[in-house]
């Protein structure tokens, strides 16, 4: 649905984007990911056609967006919905006025954009607000009639820049919600830009991170929380810390074998004793991973190898 390859993007003589390869599916929620300045909005920019790239392919739907021009650029945005961190609604109109401006600008009629913006608001759960003006509404509803406005013209992507940045936990995880139940029913692909990697742990499936305008990972969530590597670990902003004597392992717990009792088990079954010096249970969309750190006497390491190789657990001996 969404194909980059090679892309690269420059703002006069710097470059911001370079070498961006990824692959959006139909359906999917897709999380671009990273520090401040890491080109995430750029990217997004680029997805809608409302900045050109230099160097390389960007197609969505099969279509080059690079070589897209007047009506077939909007015909384009009329499939692309966005939202913001900080809403972008007109301040001057109501909830219903804000929600029918696509509509309007594209000429339905009057009772279709009536059966519309109802329709919508009653997805967003705020038909009782239709008359309110923005300035009358919470954060999180603001939010929502942002959403209700992208979904207007039925877009089959719906771009979210930092859309819950701006809100307090309680209310990003009813957005989150929403969006996750507008993926479901409606398979609209959602492609979200955060630098929280909690809102993609919540609900993407896929994510890229950037840092400095190269993707550094990418993959499933649940492979890239399941075994970080050090760029992972320094977004997230985890410091392992580690005894100095003895061996370390890190053991990695996929989401088969989360539950099951690999560490007890090993104890028993080698007759040995360890520490457990870290650990973190990781939980994601719709599962649950493990990550423990055990620290054993250099004595047992080949009997503990031996053992981990069997399970069917990731593991790695920490690096000192
Ligand atoms: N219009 C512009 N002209 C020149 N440079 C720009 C422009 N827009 C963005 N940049 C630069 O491009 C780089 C990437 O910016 P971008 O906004 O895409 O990052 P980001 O990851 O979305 O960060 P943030 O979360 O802070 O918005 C930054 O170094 C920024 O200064």
């Amino acid at each position: 649905m969404i194909e980059v390859k090679n892309l690269s993007k420059k703002y006069k003589e710097v470059e911001v984007l370079k070498d961006i390869n990824f692959t959006i599916n139909q359906g999917e929620i897709f999380g671009l990911v990273g520090h401040s300045g890491a080109g995430k909005s750029t990217l997004l920019r680029l997805i809608n056609g409302l900045e050109n790239y230099q160097d390389g392919s960007l197609k969505v739907n099969g279509v080059e967006i690079k070589n897209l021009k007047g009506k077939d650029l909007r015909e384009l945005r009329k499939n692309i919905g966005m939202i913001f961190q900080h809403f972008a609604l007109m301040s001057r109109k109501n909830v219903f006025d804000n929600v029918a401006m696509p509509l309007n600008f594209w000429g339905y009629d009057k009772n279709h954009t009536q059966k519309r913006v109802d329709e919508l608001l009653e997805i967003v759960g705020l038909i009782d607000k239709k008359y309110s003006y923005p300035s009358e509404l919470s954060g999180g509803q603001k939010q929502r009639v942002a959403i209700a406005r992208a979904l207007a013209l039925n877009p089959k992507i719906l771009l979210s820049d930092e859309a819950t940045s701006a809100l307090d936990p309680n209310i990003t995880n009813q957005i989150l919600e929403l969006l996750k139940r507008i993926n479901k029913e409606f398979g609209i692909t959602i492609v979200l830009v955060t630098h929280e990697m909690d809102v993609v742990k919540t609900i993407a499936n896929k994510a890229v991170l950037l840092s400095k305008g190269i993707i550094t990972n990418q993959g499933e969530i649940h492979e890239l929380f399941l075994k970080p590597d050090e760029n992972m670990r320094e977004f997230l902003g985890e410091k392992m810390i580690v005894p100095k004597d003895g061996i370390n392992i890190a053991i990695y717990f996929p989401k088969d074998v989360a539950f099951e009792c690999v560490i007890t088990q090993m104890a028993r079954n080698l007759d040995i004793n360890f520490n457990i010096v870290w650990g973190k249970i990781e939980q994601l969309s719709d599962l649950v991973l493990g990550h423990l750190v055990i620290n054993i006497d250099p004595k047992d390491k080949e009997k503990v190898v031996n053992y981990l190789k069997k399970t069917g657990v990731l593991w790695e001996i920490v690096k000192k």
